[in-house]
């Protein structure tokens, strides 16, 4: 039987897709006014996409902002998600500051799913597991592409070996440079939700041409889906409204 993740009462990978909602906030006072703004939406999760933060290299300072937006944000189940620049953030920093933010933080029970990336030594991401587990914090392993779509045996691959590897939700996102691509992104989701996956997956096709990617989890095999409050944290993102409105009409229909 298919595994699912409950975080504050939401269960990822049953029923419909769960939405998302990335903060982007640079300044601990922005943070705090997305999260105030992020109480009036329909959503079922926030991320933090910490690597927007102006003080994102400062550990102690993330940990500040974060009691900070715990405090505002008391019920939702929040991601913590660094984002390095190669697979599409804002800054690029060091594998050791990385793991070290990734464990630290995962050890204050301020968070409910830490986002790992993929493509990293297995030793180091065991060891961040390791952490996250002891503190009942879930695993999301992620990929990137911004540059295009790989063939759909590589994203299953991806997928797979991050579910090998202990992640709770294997997540990957990837460009399309064309209808095709986007056909790509979801046959491949199907696969995996028909013969691979024993656990919630998270599949996207970005910008434009991928946002049917964004609606269709359901239909396809995708757990949850990334949408925006204010400011998009990745091309393609679809308001949270919209999504909950096209979601549900969608699924009316199956
Ligand atoms: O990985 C993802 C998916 C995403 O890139 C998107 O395309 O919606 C948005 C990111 O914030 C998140 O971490």
């Amino acid at each position: 039987m298919k595994k699912v993740v409950t975080v504050k009462g939401v269960t990822i990978g049953e029923g419909l897709p769960k939405i998302c909602v990335p903060m982007v906030g640079r300044t601990l006072d922005e943070l705090l006014e997305e999260a105030n703004f992020l109480q009036s939406l329909d959503l079922d999760v926030v991320e933090w996409r910490v690597d927007f933060f102006e003080d994102a290299e400062n550990i102690d300072k993330i940990k500040t902002a974060l009691q900070a937006i715990r405090e505002v944000l008391v019920y939702e189940p929040i991601i913590f998600t660094f984002r390095n620049a190669k697979e599409g953030g804002e800054r690029e920093v060091s594998k050791e500051f990385y793991f070290e933010l990734n464990k630290t933080i995962a050890s204050t029970k301020l968070i409910d799913i830490v986002d790992i990336e993929l493509f990293n030594e297995e030793e180091e991401i065991q060891t961040l597991i390791d952490v996250a587990r002891k503190n009942d914090v879930a695993v999301i392993i992620s990929n990137h592409d911004f540059d295009k779509t790989p063939p759909k045996e590589e994203i299953i691959s991806r997928l797979c070996r991050a579910a090998e590897l202990g992640g709770d939700i294997p997540k990957i996102a990837v460009m399309p440079n064309s209808a095709k691509d986007v056909i790509t992104l979801l046959d491949a989701t199907c696969i995996m939700k028909e013969k691979y996956a024993d656990r919630p997956i998270i599949t996207v096709s970005m910008d434009g041409k991928g946002a049917i990617s964004r609606l269709t989890g359901e239909l396809f095999g995708s757990d949850l889906t990334f949408g925006a409050a204010k400011k998009t944290s990745a091309p393609g993102q679809i308001s949270v409204a919209d999504l909950r409105k096209i979601i549900q009409l969608l699924h009316n229909n199956l």
